[in-house]
């Protein structure tokens, strides 16, 4: 997802400066350069008939080869993280069959977005749409661009490196393995240095994640819906080099939603997050409203709102105790006249 054309307008410097292994790329090939600030566009500008037989290609070939160059390398570094700036959605059809009230919607690396509407109303489509990089194919008509581009087919079929990753309501193991060994084998796929401390790491974090402890030698078929979910958040946030998470619906688990966030959001990585529970809402920067299978509206998280989500917090501090108590046997006593007089009616 390197843009050729900025490649054109970039000086040899300046590409060097990003991409230092494209110092290889340029020796091989027979480019004559007299001043490496110059652009590529006007060093090929200034090449002489015989300097240009030298090269072979024109100036759209020469980029195009070192944009491959460069996409193959970053694949190879595991430098997935870098490559998403902006994720685009662009404007398809609600279950009606009428257009959806916005042209193109960008969201940035490093943003959370949320998802929210009534049940069946569409929000899992809308996550399907990114992960399948819809380009019209999908009953939305939905297209989506990663850094203003079409990305490459490959994303929706290569196995290892993902694009996406999504964690859905529905996740379960289908392995015979135990939990280390799991972990050991996602780690070992992904040529880490210090396999050792990271899947301990990962260990830990599902650990503090699920409701119930489990240990390193439970086998991850018999972990509970929770446990294996929080396995699953705590490696992806670890161990995934996706520079897109897609969350379905995290509060369905049974674990600890809010540190699962805190682990998942990556600076680098855009986070969608399909959600009907407003502090997960308001963690997003912003909220898609979806209805009848279309997005109605894009709202910004306003101070007012992060500030009501402290006093939601308290909230559901209160009800977790409760939930707590409720499972270990205890009794429950009333929790304050004050909240006593909140009116349900
Ligand atoms: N724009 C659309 N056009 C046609 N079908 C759609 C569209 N959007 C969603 N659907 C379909 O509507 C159904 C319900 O959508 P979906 O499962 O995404 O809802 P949801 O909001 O995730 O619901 P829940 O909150 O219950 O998980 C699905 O079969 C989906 O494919």
């Amino acid at each position: 997802m390197i843009n050729k054309d900025k490649l054109k307008n970039s000086s040899i410097n300046d590409i060097l400066d990003e991409y230092p292994y494209t110092e290889s790329f340029f020796e091989g090939q027979k480019l004559e350069v007299d001043d490496a600030d110059k652009s590529l566009r006007e060093i090929f500008a200034d090449l002489t008939v015989e300097e240009m037989e030298d090269v072979v290609f024109d100036v759209d070939q020469f980029a195009a080869s070192l944009a491959s160059h460069i996409r193959n390398m970053q694949e190879f570094l595991g430098e997935n993280d870098s490559i998403v700036g902006t994720l685009s959605i662009l404007a398809g059809k609600d279950k009606d069959g009428i257009r959806e009230n916005y042209d193109k919607l960008d969201i940035k690396s490093g943003e959370i977005i949320s998802i929210v509407g009534p049940t069946g109303s569409g929000k899992s489509r809308l996550l399907a749409d990114i992960e399948w990089t819809a380009q019209g194919d999908t009953p939305t008509e939905r297209k989506i661009l990663i850094n203003d581009e079409v990305p490459d087919k490959k994303w929706r079929f290569t196995g290892g490196k993902k694009l996406v990753a999504q964690l859905s309501q529905n996740m379960n193991f289908v392995m015979d393995l135990s939990v280390m060994e799991f972990l050991n084998l996602h780690a070992e796929s992904r040529l880490i240095d210090n396999q050792e401390d990271v899947v301990e790491r990962i260990f830990k974090e599902a650990n503090q994640l699920a409701g119930e402890q489990f240990s390193r030698e439970a086998q991850i078929t018999s972990l509970s819906g929770g446990q294996s979910r929080a396995l699953m958040i705590a490696d992806t946030a670890i161990l995934s080099s996706s520079p897109i998470i897609l969350i379905d619906e995290i509060e369905n688990a049974g674990i600890n939603r809010e540190k699962a966030l805190e682990l998942l959001v990556g600076e680098e990585k855009v986070v969608l997050m399909a959600t009907h529970d407003p502090i997960l809402a308001l963690m997003g920067d912003k909220r898609i409203i979806i209805n009848n299978g279309g997005i109605k509206d894009i709202i910004d998280t306003t101070g007012e709102e992060k500030e009501l989500m402290q006093e939601l917090k308290v909230l559901d501090k209160v009800l977790t105790d409760l939930r707590e108590d409720l499972r270990y046997g205890k009794n429950l006593s009333k929790i304050s006249d004050e909240l006593a007089e909140v009116k349900t009616a």
